[in-house]
């Protein structure tokens, strides 16, 4: 025998209930079932409604009521052929009389219990078990209506009756051996032994199917709801949850009460005291397994579920008369059960101190005063703080029996939630081990469970939100390169990046789920955006709270730089070519590192020097293995080599720096390039990873900008102005080549100074054949030291500089699996 019960939703209308009469067919066809029914979605609900508005003398319970008899009416003849209709329709007719007269009664006597609510109640299912039984005799099957007061003896407290199961068996048994056919049975309403109605509470349903299971010993119990069985976390926050295959009925009910809606756990009492297995099965994807909840707790993932509770506030206790006096607990927890305030969670450190206690938010008044009074003279005394509330928390609680005896769970969880800069106020577990809890503030909850859900079920995957400023020759290739390989990303390193953030100077634009990154509007592009704000921009990063963000800052600002400590800060890493930051003071470079290991978040940096080479991770690695730099000697201008290269083809000095920027081999302003400032900043910044405490003023740089062109106000005008200079960079060039040489612009760094300038070398040096934007660095170190190390390779332009940064982005996903 199987039970399979059917929530509300799965019998609101026609097409969902031809829906349950298939699965119902291709059940029957493999064995014994009974059916047990909700009310059609919804009627339960206006039912309550309009017996309040009937008891507050409100008479427009009359046309609810009507509408609700309408909708009855239409199932029947929908469902039904005409011919067979009458007696149907004739018994939602009496139904509806009956409610009609009992609604006037509510209305003249303004009085309305439980018992009176209980008997409104139990309508619903009444109507819908025995229109569902008549239309599957239609189907072709031999269906009774069962009305459970005839079977289910529960006590005479109405709205929550308490099942008296010795008595409800025998019923049952009986009626069973007593009735052949398929029996189709109202959920959630029962009866006291004097007849009266009652109802079964919350989930009262599940509990008529749960109590049938258990009666006739059932294989099992199927729950078909609109769900595919019991998620990993909560879908509307968490959009990676996924279906539970397996859970133990404790896993089970520790899910539920914190948030997991699916069944609710003093249902499954009846089912899980014979160890019945209970499915909980979608009605409108039958084919989807759902999840089994039975006696086992199979081995696997360390937990099952991460489940919340959003409207919650804590009260703290605190007082040096708390310590070691006796009683303490039970007065606190006396007053509050008098006042009847539900407790969710209790932690209480060792000192005793202080006791902290999550309850709902809607109790907090109540709560306050009720401590506050029981410790008044405690209070007086000085002995105990007046009751401390702190609102708008949230609860999130990791389930699973694996985690028993198991270290490590605990670990990951809060390394998950500090990670992602959420602060825990509290937590508690108990000895059992199936549930750690802990309390968070209510505007982290979805990037709590976001984080917690990675870090347990997806720390294979990882999603990056990015928040991108900067979208000009770098920042664009950055998208288009991060539209061009998510698929394989995703694919094959298990890694999904969204662009949740884009600004340019001017302006800026937010996308909740992640720009479509094949067609990305450009800020400005869009009627919407906003005007560029650096301060908002970070507030708003802030507010959408995602785990995992990244800052990526593709300009040039020194403004942008400036905003990176409130960036550690909270705790988002960031990624960058932006040599500002690093070149600044060496105070400021330190206390950057410094901040971010402190923070614990990474701040990647790969793209200040030769763009996408690896020079900066080499430094480090040679540093962090106890190397020492000895000297650099090195090509750190692409643009510069580019230039002095294609002046060799007898090109004049102005339209080469002219193609040079065109390719995107300069910076935004090519006086950046020329003066030797950019190369200063990448020596300097070489210098600090070598672990040196070099200073700017420890560079000595000679610029090639002529001076007239240095004050030229615009770049269009600095180009002009150029031309008049070609000549001199044509006579450089030919003196260095009389001599066989060749002109470069480079830097040399060596006992703690730097010199940046313009060499000629001649095809003995390394540096002679370099080519269009290449780069080179030679590394003198105690290990390189008879032949240092060399890197070469094209050291500016959008493609490889993009590539760097992304290689970045990518390195963060992959640091913390
Ligand atoms: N080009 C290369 O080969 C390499 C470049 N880099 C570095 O990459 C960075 C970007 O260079 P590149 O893409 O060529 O520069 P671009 O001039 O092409 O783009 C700069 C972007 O930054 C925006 N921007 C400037 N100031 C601000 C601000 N205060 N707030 C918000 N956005 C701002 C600009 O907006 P708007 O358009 O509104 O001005 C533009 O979108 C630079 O730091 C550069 O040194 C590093 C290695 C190699
Ligand atoms: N303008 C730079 C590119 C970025 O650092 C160069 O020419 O190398």
């Amino acid at each position: 025998m199987k039970i399979l019960k059917f929530g509300g939703s799965s019998v609101a209308n026609r097409e969902n209930i031809k829906k349950v009469f298939q699965i119902i067919k291709s059940r029957q066809k493999e064995g014994e079932i009974a059916l047990v029914f909700s009310a059609f979605g919804g009627v339960t609900e206006v039912l309550l409604k309009s017996a309040r508005l009937a008891n507050e003398g409100d008479k427009s319970y009359l046309k609810d009521l009507k509408t609700l008899e309408e909708r009855h009416l239409d199932m029947v003849r929908e469902l039904i052929p005409i011919q067979l209709q009458s007696s149907v329709l004739t018994y939602v007719k009496v139904r509806f009389n009956e409610l009609e007269d009992l609604f006037h009664g509510i209305f003249l006597i303004k009085e309305c219990s439980p018992r009176t609510l209980d008997y409104v109640g139990s309508f619903g299912e009444r109507l819908s078990a025995f229109i569902l039984a008549e239309a599957l005799k239609v189907e072709g099957l031999p269906a009774t209506y069962l009305d459970a007061r005839e079977v289910i003896r529960t006590s005479a407290r109405f709205g929550n009756a308490k099942v008296d199961f010795s008595a409800t068996n025998d019923l049952i048994l009986d009626y069973f051996h007593t009735h052949p056919g398929l029996k189709v049975i109202t959920g959630f309403i029962a009866s006291t032994a004097k007849g009266e109605t009652t109802t079964l509470g919350r989930s009262g349903s599940d509990y008529t199917a749960a109590i049938f299971a258990s009666a006739l010993d059932a294989d099992c119990l199927e729950i078909w709801t609109d769900v595919s069985g019991v998620l990993t976390s909560d879908p509307r926050l968490v959009y990676t949850a996924f279906t539970i295959p397996q859970l133990s009925y404790n896993e089970a009910m520790e899910l539920s009460h914190f948030g997991a809606k699916v069944i609710f756990p003093a249902t499954m009492q009846p089912a899980m005291k014979k160890d019945i297995p209970i499915y909980i099965k979608n009605t409108f994807e039958p084919e989807n397994p759902g999840t089994l909840i039975n006696g086992d707790a199979p081995n696997g993932k360390i937990i099952k579920g991460i489940s919340s509770l959003s409207d919650v506030s804590l009260l703290n206790i605190v007082g040096g008369g708390l310590i070691e006096v006796v009683g303490v607990s039970h007065r606190v927890f006396g007053a509050l059960a008098d006042a009847g305030v539900n407790v969710i969670l209790i932690s209480q450190a060792s000192s005793e101190h202080s006791i902290c206690i999550a309850i709902q938010s809607a109790d907090v008044a109540i709560a306050k005063e009720v401590i506050e009074k029981e410790f008044l003279t405690e209070i007086r005394n000085g002995e105990m703080d007046p009751v401390l509330v702190v609102p708008d928390m949230a609860i999130v609680a990791a389930v699973g029996e694996n985690m028993k005896h198991n270290p490590g769970a605990s670990g990951r969880m809060f390394q998950a939630l500090g990670q992602n800069n959420v602060n825990v106020y509290a937590i508690a577990q108990g000895s059992s081990e199936l549930n750690i809890s802990a309390v968070v503030s209510r505007v982290d909850l979805q990037k709590a469970l976001n984080a917690l859900h990675e870090a347990f079920f997806l720390s294979d995957n990882k999603v990056l939100h990015v928040f991108l400023v900067g979208v000009g020759l770098i920042g664009k290739a950055l998208i288009k390169m991060i539209a061009n390989q998510r698929e394989k990303l995703q694919r094959e390193n298990l890694l999904d990046i969204h662009i949740h953030g884009l600004a340019n100077s001017r302006f800026m634009s937010f996308s909740e789920d992640g720009f479509d990154l094949k067609n990305c509007p450009m800020p400005g592009e869009n009627g919407n955006d906003q005007a560029m704000d650096l301060e908002k921009f970070t507030q708003i990063m802030d507010d959408m709270n995602f785990s995992n963000s990244v800052f990526v800052d593709c300009t040039a600002s020194q403004e942008v730089a400036d905003i990176y400590e409130r960036v550690l800060e909270a705790k988002v890493p960031i990624v960058t070519p932006n040599k500002k930051a690093n070149s600044g003071s060496l105070e400021r470079y330190r206390a950057l590192k410094k901040l971010a290991g402190k923070r614990g978040v990474k701040f990647l940096y790969e793209t200040n020097v030769a763009a996408g080479l690896p020079v900066i991770n080499t430094l480090q690695d040679l540093m962090l293995s106890g190397d020492k730099v000895v000297r650099i000697e090195a090509v750190l201008s692409g643009s510069m080599n580019y230039i002095f290269s294609e002046l060799e083809k007898g090109l004049p000095f102005s339209d080469v720096v002219k193609v040079a920027k065109e390719k995107g081999y300069t910076e935004p302003d090519p006086r950046d390039d020329l003066s030797g400032m950019d190369v200063a900043r990448k020596i300097l910044i070489l210098g600090r990873e070598a672990e040196q405490d070099l200073h700017f003023e420890d560079i000595t740089i000679q610029s090639m900008v002529p001076s007239d062109c240095e004050k030229a106000g615009s770049v269009e005008e600095f180009f002009e102005k150029l031309q008049a200079h070609d000549g001199e960079f044509t006579e450089l060039l030919q003196e260095a080549s009389s001599k066989g040489q060749k002109l470069r612009f480079m830097a040399i760094l060596e006992n703690g100074k730097a010199k940046v300038g313009l060499g000629s070398f001649d095809n003995s040096h390394p540096f002679y054949n370099l080519k269009g934007s290449d780069n080179m660095i030679l590394f003198t170190t105690e290990r390189y030291f008879d032949f240092p190390m060399i890197i070469r390779g094209p050291g500016a332009g959008a493609d490889v500089t993009a590539a760097g940064v992304f290689a970045d982005v990518i390195r963060l996903g992959n640091y913390s699996r």
